[in-house]
């Protein structure tokens, strides 16, 4: 599996305070969807400025396609063009008078010429589904408006890696639903994403890979397999994901084949039992 961006022997503590992150060997793989879980204050988001570059390690390095990223103005611009953050805050990230303003900041910032500015504003305006939005002023957004601009801004920069800090939170269902078709379509056009969630169920049912922050270092393997240990789930201050508790279930009462995926939704199931014995 190639590791885009990875950290190596990686630790980090804030200043005055004792480490968050130590012994970090932990990278993101080309075009797989990567969930980070964990406890408040465990330490995803230090991770996720430490994989974007906003942090430096110390101890430790951070590798861009297997090379090792300089913490200076051309390591980190080499950095910013394949690799995204999106904060969870909409309001930390949008700063200009417009979506369409805020959204071509990077690309013009990079340098690029107009006619690709204005290319790659479309595209991104188009992926987040807010092209109606593009003259509207970024403060007289709705919430979930604001999100979808926030990240049309990253998306913008087409990185090879968009890393996005709890993107559904505060979204209603249909909010989650749009934003959820939106990295659908990033992810195939060839965009590897990664979120970090406190919502196990929309992990299990969105990720290839999950890592999971506990007390004692970072788990990471398969999500469906790692989602599914109650331990683990526990031991990260997460609840139980809905799937594998009802998988779970039917296969204690045979009415689901050991080896067989249970119903991923609540509208699965009941869409499923009808049929059933
Ligand atoms: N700028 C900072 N200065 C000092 N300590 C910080 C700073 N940012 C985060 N921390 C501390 O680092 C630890 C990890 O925080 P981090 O934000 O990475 O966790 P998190 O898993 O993203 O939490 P949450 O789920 O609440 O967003 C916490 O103890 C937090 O208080």
């Amino acid at each position: 599996m190639t590791r885009l961006v990875e950290l190596v022997g990686a630790g980090y503590a804030y200043e005055d305070g004792p480490a968050v992150l130590s012994g970090v060997d932990f990278g993101i793989a080309a075009g797989r969807a990567l969930v980070l879980l964990g406890r408040n204050g465990s330490g995803k988001t230090t991770l996720m400025r430490l994989l974007s570059g906003g942090l430096k390690p110390g101890p430790g390095e951070l590798r861009l396609d297997g090379a090792v990223v300089a913490h200076d103005r051309a390591g980190l611009t080499r950095l910013r063009t394949s690799v995204q953050l999106v904060v969870q805050d909409p309001d930390d990230q949008l700063f200009a008078a417009s979506v369409e303003q805020d959204v071509s900041f990077g690309p013009m910032n990079m340098g690029l010429p107009a006619g690709e500015v204005r290319a790659r504003v479309d595209s991104a305006l188009a992926a987040l589904d807010i092209t109606a939005l593009r003259d509207r002023p970024t403060h007289l957004l709705s919430y979930g408006q604001r999100k979808r601009a926030a990240i049309a801004g990253a998306v913008a920069m087409a990185p090879r890696v968009l890393i996005l800090d709890e993107p559904t939170a505060g979204l209603d269902p249909e909010g989650q639903e749009r934003l959820l078709d939106a990295l659908a379509g990033l992810r195939s056009a060839g965009t590897t994403v990664v979120m970090a969630t406190h919502d196990v169920d929309l992990a299990v049912r969105w990720a290839d890979d999950a890592a999971v922050l506990t007390p004692s270092g970072i788990r990471f393997g398969p999500a469906g397999t790692l989602l599914s240990d109650p331990e683990l789930l526990v031991s990260a201050g997460l609840r139980q994901a809905w799937s594998p508790a009802v998988a779970a279930f039917l296969r204690a009462r045979d009415l689901l084949a050991g080896d067989a995926p249970g119903p991923r939704t609540p509208e699965a199931l009941a869409a499923w039992a009808p049929g059933r014995p």
